[in-house]
């Protein structure tokens, strides 16, 4: 129809047009930011690999701070014994602080990360940038203690892991009733941990004015069935930490550790069970030993890997953390692995002596003493028999405790009148079968 010379010549008349326009709107959108009395701030969950904290003390701040005022609710009941706890469910909320009005909207981007954006006038700048924000991360963590639900994490093996990064743990709520009080064992050596950790848990100006990172490791060895896994979770909930049980035949190599170390949060105990089955300690390989390990399906990772998981640089990321290792075989682990200084304190969970025995008695059948403890502490001098056997035999058969009935059971099995028991317990420790394990079957 048109002659293709003037097609050609309205075309570019379009194209420059539309760069015009885009070029006015770019220029007008400047000068709008340029005069504009607001300033924004953004803070991103995600901070490259890193989960940012500062995104995670605001969200707690408003959730539960503007609540008064919020008009949509969401209800939840962090503990069965704490108060149902209220949080705001807008995207959009103003706060007020010192007499300065901000607002604050939560932004998703196609891929889910969240992102918040703080609004204020200009003028307040100042006491925004300064104390407004510094009185949020506080408060957050404040609420956040109050708040803290414990949680047990387990690493998502690599292929799920996904671009939210949320999915490198899967996690539930963490009930677990074991504590110190309840745990059979030398009574010293009980103060001597429950110290230690308290310590810990209240240093951080110690560690900063010492220059070293806080974390602390414990490596936790005896027999099976002798209170290593029991003794974690009254850990976790004496300091009321969260608890990360490291999977380490689902993880592919070191740099995925790094990934998964790097996506804990703080106020945490990292564990790894039974480190001599699940890892490669001889720190050489050649093919032929990779193929038997993948065989055996442990993990890629190498000691190397593991030692730098515990004292490398990058554990230094993220403060307040435990790393708790766990074995039955002390002889097993790679002298570099047990070098003093490495792992701060390496505990011993021994069979159950007679002091232990009556932690038991008391926790299982409210008893003091008893006629037969003078036989039982002879029996339990020359016999060997972890507290977890000696739990089993008092635990009540009927809905009645039958403190007589019970005792005479654990006579019976420390004679050797119950000897299916001790060879069943024999057994599965040859064969690395592995007892109960009260994180792991959570899931
Ligand atoms: N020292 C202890 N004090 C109180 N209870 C104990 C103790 N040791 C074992 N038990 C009881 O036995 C059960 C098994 O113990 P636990 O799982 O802690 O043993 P473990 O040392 O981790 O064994 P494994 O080496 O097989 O992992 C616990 O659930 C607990 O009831
Ligand atoms: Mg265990």
């Amino acid at each position: 129809f048109f002659p293709n010379h003037l097609k050609i010549a309205i075309k570019e008349c379009l194209i420059s047009s539309i760069q015009q326009f885009t070029f006015v709107q770019r220029l007008s959108d400047r000068f709008i930011t340029f005069f504009s009395p607001y300033v924004e701030i953004k803070i991103s969950q995600y901070d490259g690999y890193q989960y940012n904290h500062a995104f995670a003390s605001i969200e707690t701040y408003l959730g539960e701070k503007a609540t008064d005022k919020a008009k949509h609710l969401r209800a939840s009941q962090v503990k069965e014994s704490k108060d149902l706890v209220l949080k705001r469910d807008d995207t959009r909320t103003r706060d007020e602080y010192k007499e300065v009005n901000v607002w604050w909207e939560i932004e998703t981007d196609s891929e889910g990360y969240r992102t918040y954006k703080l609004t204020f006038h200009r003028r307040s700048r100042d006491i925004v940038t300064d104390s407004y924000m510094k009185h949020i991360f506080e408060e957050g963590k404040l609420i956040d203690a109050k708040n803290k639900k414990m949680k047990l994490y387990t690493n998502n093996p690599s292929s799920s892991w996904g671009p939210n990064k949320t999915a490198l743990w899967r996690c539930i709520d963490f009930e677990h009733p074991a504590s110190f009080n309840t745990l059979a064992m030398d009574s010293k050596k009980k103060e001597e941990i429950l110290n230690d950790l308290v310590a810990f848990s209240n240093g951080k100006e110690y560690y900063k004015k010492i220059g070293k990172a806080w974390k602390r490791g414990y490596l936790l060895h005896g027999p099976p069935g002798t209170g290593k896994s029991t003794m974690i979770a009254a850990m976790a909930n004496l300091l009321n930490y969260s608890i990360y049980d490291v999977e380490l035949t689902a993880i592919k190599d070191n740099s995925e550790l790094r990934k998964l170390l790097i996506g804990t949060a703080s106020k945490s105990i990292i564990v790894i069970e039974d480190i001599d089955c699940s890892l490669d300690l001889t720190g050489q390989r050649n093919k032929e030993k990779d193929k038997e390990v993948k065989e055996d399906n442990k993990s890629f990772v190498t000691l190397s890997g593991l030692l730098n998981f515990i004292d490398g640089i990058w554990s230094a990321c993220g403060q307040e953390r435990i790393i708790v290792f766990t074995t039955n075989h002390m002889a097993k682990l790679d002298p570099a692995l047990i070098r003093r200084g490495r792992m701060d304190m390496h505990i011993e969970l021994s069979y159950c002596t007679f002091e232990a025995f009556k932690i038991l008695a008391k926790n299982y059948l409210d008893l003091d003493t008893h006629p037969m403890y003078t036989k039982i502490e002879s029996l339990l001098k020359e016999t060997k028999i972890a507290p977890a056997d000696v739990a089993e035999n008092l635990m009540k058969k009927k809905s009645e405790i039958d403190a007589d009935g019970s005792l005479n059971d654990l006579i019976d099995a420390l004679e050797g009148k119950n000897t299916q028991k001790a060879t069943v317990d024999e057994s599965s420790e040859k064969h690395g079968i592995k007892r109960f394990n009260p994180f792991r079957n959570l899931f």
